[in-house]
């Protein structure tokens, strides 16, 4: 649906030049939700805006659904837009405006007849989950109906892409959490493509199916969520990995626990990587094989892709039984290293 070569912005403040994005290349897939997750400064909105030209690249191109949209001409950019919604951190919606009339705004532009303008305005109240708002002001919103406003305007003319620049950044996590079940909801029920920057790991985590991150205008690793947060390469990755699975705070305290716990059994640490596993595992161990589970810690985080994390156990049993359940695990695809083995 996207595909992006060499793309690069360079500013000029104060006589001196400041690269925003540098030779960014990326394709993104049809229908797809893919996250860009970057520290402050790092380049994402820029990028953002680069993709439907609020931003004019110094260089580079770009393809969305087959239009190179660095060379439309200006009345080829507003049609293709039409086709690109976007949604903002806040919101900029009209405060004189009515929620209706903030999302009718777009179809009036795209010179959709009154009645026609109507029908649809209603859908999409319903779709957003606003209905029984239609006439009140912005002002007279919550943070989380403001940006369903926002988001009922970007889908309003059948866009084939949403680009999200922090879309949630400005809310508390209950409301951010069910604003991003609506996104998931549109992805799948309208098969948008999505592109959501933000700088917090638990929106990635919850609805992306891939991720690029970026420092210093660069894309330094991308791919599948649960591969690069399974396997993180770059210190910036690593770190906001931390943030969902702190693996260094985990080490000191199982030390201190393995010289308080009975020295039998195995010690076990299973990694999830979302392989077709889940947490139902431990208890069919427990049920299967004649072991008793000790769980000593552990931290496991779901993913879209499935479950991300470790759990540390101790195993307790006959030498036997702790191998064959050693085994029924790794067949469930989890990886696993003994920790200690007093068996
Ligand atoms: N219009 C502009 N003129 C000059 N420099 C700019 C402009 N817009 C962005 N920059 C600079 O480009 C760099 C990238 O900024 P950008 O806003 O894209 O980053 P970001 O990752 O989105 O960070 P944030 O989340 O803080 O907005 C920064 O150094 C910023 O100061």
């Amino acid at each position: 649906m996207i595909s992006i070569q060499n793309l690069k912005k360079i500013f000029t403040l104060d006589k001196q030049p400041i690269t925003a994005v540098d030779s960014l290349s990326l394709d993104i897939n049809e229908g797809e939700i893919f996250g860009v997750i970057g520290y402050s400064g790092a380049g994402k909105s820029t990028f953002v805006r680069l993709l439907n030209r609020l931003e004019e690249p110094t260089d580079g191109t770009i393809f969305i659904d087959g239009k190179e949209m660095t060379k439309l001409t200006s009345r080829q950019l507003r049609l293709a837009r039409q086709e690109i919604g976007m949604i903002f951190q806040h919101f900029n919606l009209l405060w004189s405006r009515t929620t209706e009339e903030n999302i009718a705004f777009p179809l009036e532009i795209a010179g959709v007849p009154k009645v026609e303008r109507k029908k649809r305005v209603q859908e999409l109240i319903d779709l957003v989950g606003l209905t029984g708002r239609e006439k009140a002001y912005p002002s007279q919103l919550s943070g989380g109906q403001k940006q369903r406003v926002g988001i009922a305007r970007a889908l309003a003319n059948n866009p084939k892409v949403l680009l999200c620049d922090e879309a949630t950044s400005a809310l508390d996590p209950e409301t951010t959490n069910s604003i991003l079940d609506l996104l998931v909801g549109i992805n799948e029920k309208l098969g948008l493509t999505i592109i959501l920057i933000t700088h917090e790991m638990h929106v990635i985590r919850k609805i992306c199916n891939r991720v690029a991150v970026m420092e210093k205008g660069k894309i330094v690793e991308h791919g599948n969520v649960l591969d690069v947060f399974s396997n993180p390469k770059q210190p910036v990755t690593k770190k906001f990995v931390e943030q969902v699975v702190a693996e260094g705070d985990q080490d000191d305290s199982l030390e201190y626990l393995l010289t308080h716990i009975d020295p039998v059994g195995k010690v076990l640490r299973l990694q999830f990587t979302g392989t077709g596993t889940n947490q139902a595992l431990i208890s069919e161990v427990a049920k299967q094989f004649s072991v008793q589970v000790n769980m000593l810690q552990g931290k496991i985080t779901q993913t879209k892709n499935g479950p991300l994390g470790t759990l540390t156990v101790q195993m307790i049993g006959e030498k036997i039984e702790i191998q064959k359940a050693e085994s029924f695990i790794k067949e469930a695809t989890v990886e696993v290293e003994v920790i200690r083995d007093d068996s």
